[in-house]
């Protein structure tokens, strides 16, 4: 079975700017959970969009579910398997409804009407969100608007789940919730998260990002069980 991601080498620079990226390599397998920590502004959600081909690498590869991608077509597949919900849900959610907003995935990638309301229907009780299903998008709490977002990303289907500070802003119930929800899903995930407690419940693997590189984290290096 091929890694589902095999990244190496990682060069990405904005423009004008010094490397956020440099060096980096990083491999998800089939059913693999992990989580990304590191400071503020190391580059973490770079990474996630760099993955789906938002955005591109000056350097290194990126190889995804066995082939590399380079242009925006190789791309394409990536983002209808690799799943990514964004660190700002204002990102994601541009319809009027909240069921608009899970239905435009799947009526993207050509799915029938009558099996679009099935998709939308299970995805909201999937994520015990079935009251929102009319609720005009933006007027939604912050932390409604990010589960919402979660589920306009799950309606499509993805092998992969990328998810950019998913827990943020979230109250401690609701976070809980989320731990269980992502907890009941098969997918590999990858999760960028500040909150520590947080990665261990949900993820395997810990790594920090760091002078654009990516390492275990400090505590596994250690070998301590505890973050700070
Ligand atoms: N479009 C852009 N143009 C120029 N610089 C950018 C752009 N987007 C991000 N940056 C800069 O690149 C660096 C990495 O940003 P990124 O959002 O990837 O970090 P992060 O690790 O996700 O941070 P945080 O933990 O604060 O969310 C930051 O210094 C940021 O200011």
């Amino acid at each position: 079975m091929p890694l589902l991601f095999e990244l190496t080498g990682i060069r990405f620079a904005y423009p004008g700017r010094p490397p956020v990226l440099n060096g980096l390599s990083l491999r998800l397998d089939e059913g693999e959970r992990i989580a990304l920590a590191g400071p503020n502004g190391a580059g973490k959600s770079t990474l996630l969009h760099i993955m789906v081909g938002l955005l591109r690498p000056q350097a290194g590869t990126v190889v995804a579910f066995g082939v590399p991608r380079r242009n925006e077509r190789e791309f394409h597949e990536v983002r209808r398997r690799a799943g990514l919900v964004f660190q700002d849900p204002d990102d994601q959610l541009f319809c009027p409804t909240v069921a608009e907003d899970i239905a435009f995935g799947p009526l993207n990638l050509g799915r029938s009407r009558a099996e679009v309301l099935e998709i939308v229907d299970r995805t909201l009780a999937r994520l015990d969100l079935s009251h929102l299903r009319d609720r005009v998008t933006h007027k939604l709490s912050g932390g409604e608007k990010r589960l919402v977002s979660l589920a306009t990303v799950l309606a499509m289907e993805p092998d992969v789940l990328l998810l950019d500070e998913p827990g943020n802003g979230l109250d401690e119930e609701t976070r809980g919730r989320l731990v269980r929800i992502l907890n009941d899903l098969p997918h590999a995930l990858v999760v960028i998260s500040h909150d520590a407690r947080f990665r261990r419940a949900v993820t395997s693997h810990q790594y920090r990002l760091r002078d654009g590189r990516i390492g275990p984290s400090e505590t596994h290096v250690a070998g301590g069980a505890v973050e700070p």
